[in-house]
């Protein structure tokens, strides 16, 4: 199937992010999202057991409209760029805005910079980033889903902020925390 590359956020590495979190696996050829996948993994922080239940949403334009039907009901939103180009980085900021204007009120927002493996080619830099982020309020890590990097800290930090804002419970697997990947 081919790839729309550069249109929406489409490509930048969410399905492969939400694959190597959990289920520890890359695949070079995995096929663009078509509509949302969804999956769930309970994961250790502390003492305690937490279970994300995580929708993948399809980055290419024509379903954009599908996603607030996802994010609506997150308490977290993971949102993509690919350091390697620019315009996702733009996108994201799309996002951002969009989920400040129609997401949930207090949803953590996280930024994952994906692609970190290939830095030597890169069109963002992290200190830009970082910025964006501070201002809005959001985590900010770079990530290789390719590699395994940084993508458990990436859960780990959404876990930190949804109990300081108490959208998940010390209690484990009472309250799973419901996150969108827009
Ligand atoms: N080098 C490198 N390639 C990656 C990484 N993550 C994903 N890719 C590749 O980028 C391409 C797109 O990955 P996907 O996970 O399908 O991207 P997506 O954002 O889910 O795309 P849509 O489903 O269209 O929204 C695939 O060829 C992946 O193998 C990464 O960390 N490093």
């Amino acid at each position: 199937m081919p790839r729309l590359e550069g249109e929406g956020d489409t490509g930048v590495g969410k399905s492969s992010i939400v694959c190597r979190f959990v289920q520890d696996h890359f695949d070079h050829n995995i096929s663009p999202t078509i509509g949302a996948s969804f999956m769930t993994k309970t994961v250790p922080c502390g003492n305690e057991l937490h279970k994300f239940l995580i929708w993948d949403t399809a980055g290419q334009e024509r379903f954009h409209s599908l996603a607030p039907m996802y994010y609506r009901g997150s308490a977290a939103a993971v949102i993509v760029y690919d350091i390697t180009k620019q315009d996702s980085f733009h996108t994201l900021k799309k996002w951002v805005k969009e989920l400040k204007e129609h997401g949930p009120e207090n949803i953590v927002m996280a930024i994952a910079g994906n692609k970190c493996d290939l830095s030597d080619i890169r069109e963002v830099p992290l200190k830009d980033a970082k910025e964006y982020a501070e201002s809005i309020g959001a985590v900010v890590v770079e990530t290789s889903a390719k590699n395994a990097i940084n993508i458990e800290e990436l859960f780990q930090g959404i876990i930190k902020i949804a109990l300081v804002k108490k959208h998940v419970s010390t209690r484990p697997r009472t309250r799973p925390l419901a996150m969108c990947i827009p």
